[in-house]
């Protein structure tokens, strides 16, 4: 978007005070105070108007300076007064005058094409009376979670956990830009799987699914059991956690199989999802920020597999501590982490103080 107008689009007043000509106060100081006639108030939305010789006006912030006047002095260096005011110090030619287009010119470029719409760039169309631009789509996407140990929260039965995945992948999307269409949960049933999902994608809004769970080796894996024989592809990843993984298109609808881990399915989502889906919609920025940083403690990588340890970053030291253990059950601690350690695998073991690659998960 270039600026179809100069913003600001008249010469305003940066402060509260008097419209003057620079030359009639150039004089004056606190111990030889200029004293001038004041004409009519110039209130914010008044248009412009003309600065009679000799004399001076109020003029509030943001107000239009007369044409004549070239600074305004600020009301803190005068007596204030309405017919006659004492001016107490000099302003130079241009004092508290915001020009028109000192902030952006006519014609420049304000906004470049992929930029993400926050509240700055929002608030810009608007101040130059922009109502429609033309923007990408945010990517629907819809969650599905899988297993019978499920159970509707407040109450889980004997051997059954609440859902955290739903939750934790719906927000996952919605921060990385995309729209969490629906949230769902299945059971451990192909029959029962796969209506709901053919179902979800004949309504035709979904741009990707993301299912967890029931992905690995146990004798009800509903996922890799339903959508296998559907052409999608179920591998093993050298990469912990989040090893089992499946990815494919269902009715010509991106569809990928998380693990169910929770910390594994989070960290699946950090590794191949964020990214892809990021970069899917022109995101300027579809990586986290990858910074250098030093161990606060050893750790030995892993064999024949790439880990990625949850840990906390010291932004001002440029360390890293690792944070809980490596397993993939340990949810709770990952709510404490804001950053992940990257560990190639079969590396040399670590020592405190040794640089390491970190993902910063709090990069936008
Ligand atoms: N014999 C083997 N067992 C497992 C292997 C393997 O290679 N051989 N891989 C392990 C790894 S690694 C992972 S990761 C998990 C992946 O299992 P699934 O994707 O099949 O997931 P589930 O078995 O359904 O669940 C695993 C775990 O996560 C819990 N879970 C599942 N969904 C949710 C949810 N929505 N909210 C909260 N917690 C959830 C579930 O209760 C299990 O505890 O397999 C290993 N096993
Ligand atoms: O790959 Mo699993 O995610 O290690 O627990």
């Amino acid at each position: 978007m270039t600026a179809p107008e100069p913003l600001p689009a008249f010469d305003n007043s940066g402060m509260d005070g008097y419209a003057v000509r620079a030359v009639d106060v150039a004089t004056a100081t606190a111990d030889s105070p200029v004293r001038l006639s004041v004409g009519e108030d110039i209130p914010a939305g008044a248009p412009v108007g003309e600065l009679a010789p000799g004399t001076v006006r109020r003029i509030m912030t943001g107000a239009a300076v007369p044409r004549g006047a070239d600074a305004v002095v600020e009301v803190e260096v005068t007596d204030g007064g309405t017919e006659t005011v004492e001016i107490r110090a000099a302003r130079p030619t241009g004092s508290f005058v915001r020009t028109a287009g000192s902030d952006v010119a006519q014609g420049q470029e304000v906004l470049p094409a992929g930029v993400t719409l926050g509240p700055a760039q929002l608030g810009v169309l608007a101040a130059f009376g922009v109502r429609e631009v033309v923007v990408r789509r945010r990517p629907r996407v819809l969650v599905v979670s899988t297993g019978s140990e499920l159970a509707e929260d407040p109450a889980p039965g004997s051997g059954q956990i609440r859902d955290a995945n739903g939750v934790l992948l719906a927000a996952a999307v919605e921060e990385a830009g995309g729209v969490a269409v629906r949230k769902l949960w299945v059971e451990d049933d192909v029959p029962t799987f796969l209506a709901l999902l053919d179902g979800e994608l004949a309504a035709g809004d979904i741009d990707l699914v993301i299912t967890s769970g029931g992905v690995s080796a146990g004798a009800y894996e509903v996922v890799k059991d339903g959508l296998g024989p559907r052409g999608v592809e179920f591998v093993k990843v050298a990469m912990q956690p989040g090893m089992p993984q499946g990815s494919g298109l269902v009715d010509n609808t991106p569809v990928v199989c998380l693990p169910g881990n929770p910390v594994s399915a989070l960290t699946s989502w950090e590794v191949f999802v964020r990214p892809a889906l990021r970069r899917a919609f022109g995101h300027p920025r579809p990586q986290r920020t990858v910074v250098r940083a030093t161990l606060t403690e050893p750790l030995q990588p892993l064999r024949g597999k790439r880990q990625l340890r949850r840990a906390r970053l010291d932004r001002t030291t440029g360390t890293v501590a690792p944070w809980g253990p490596p397993g993939s059950g340990f949810l709770g601690w990952f709510a404490g982490a804001d950053a992940l350690i990257d560990l190639p695998a079969d590396g040399a073991p670590l020592a405190a103080g040794d640089a390491v690659e970190v993902w910063d998960l709090t990069s936008g």
